[in-house]
């Protein structure tokens, strides 16, 4: 079934996400072809294409039609706004989307974790002034790119959104997890005219991943 998924031009999220998207693809009968991250950034393999892109533009890929399908994580999704349309849940790059703060602020309500106006740092802004707006508040929303977590350490923010996986950024820098926002894991997403045009390929994509996640791993007691 899955040679009926040849065809289509599919964005793969370069990063921690691109080796687990690269063993489900393999397992789904569907293989990049690249045995790790590429330095090349489109390739063919099997009569489909690909294209290896940052994971925060694989929606602005989709969206523009340049990729039919594109692999990314719930967070991205939910802070691009892309018009794009949410698949199927591949179950992969499992972690989520919280407030945190330093363990001292732990308990109080946002109205008093900052002395005058709630400063939040992220990398997810427009998901930040949507949770803190659903709760009546307007915080002095700072856009960082990364190592979010510094910022309330040296001052420059209260609180931060940001993803936690394990906890252990969050541990190491004396901060603790407030509240969840949203759980993320990695979705399958399409362009909506592909869905229209190449519809027949992409159900027989998501049939042969929905099939290989349906199949256990082995147990490794036997
Ligand atoms: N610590 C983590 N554990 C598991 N999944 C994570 C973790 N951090 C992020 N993710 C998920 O993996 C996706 C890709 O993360 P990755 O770090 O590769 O990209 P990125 O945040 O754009 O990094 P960079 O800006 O360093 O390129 C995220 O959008 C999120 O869904
Ligand atoms: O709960 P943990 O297992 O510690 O994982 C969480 C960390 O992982 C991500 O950072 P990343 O490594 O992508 O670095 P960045 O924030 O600088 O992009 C995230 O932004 C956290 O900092």
């Amino acid at each position: 079934m899955v040679d009926a998924a040849r065809g289509l031009t599919i964005a793969v999220p370069k990063g921690r996400l691109f080796s687990e998207v690269g063993e489900l693809f393999a397992r789904a009968g569907c293989p990049l072809g690249v045995a790790e991250e590429p330095r090349r950034l489109v390739w063919e393999h099997e009569g489909r294409r690909f294209l290896l892109a940052k994971p925060v533009d694989i929606p602005v890929y989709v969206r523009y039609g340049v990729a039919d399908v594109g692999i990314v994580g719930k967070d991205v999704l939910l802070e691009a706004g892309e018009d794009v349309y949410e698949l199927f849940d591949l179950g992969i790059g499992a972690c989520r989307l919280v407030v945190a703060g330093r363990k001292e602020g732990r308990g109080r309500t946002y109205r008093e974790v900052g002395p005058q106006a709630l400063r939040v740092a992220t990398k997810y802004p427009r998901v930040a002034r949507e949770f803190f707006a659903s709760r009546g508040l307007y915080p002095d929303v700072i856009a960082l790119s990364g190592s979010i977590e510094l910022a309330p350490v040296v001052g420059l923010a209260d609180l931060i959104v940001d993803i936690v996986a394990t906890g252990r950024t969050l541990r190491e820098n004396g901060l603790e997890e407030y509240e969840t926002i949203a759980p993320v894991t990695a979705r399958l997403v399409a362009n909506r005219a592909s869905l229209r045009l190449k519809d027949e390929a992409i159900a027989a994509l998501t049939a042969c991943l929905e099939a290989a996640l349906s199949v256990r791993p082995p147990d490794p007691e036997g």
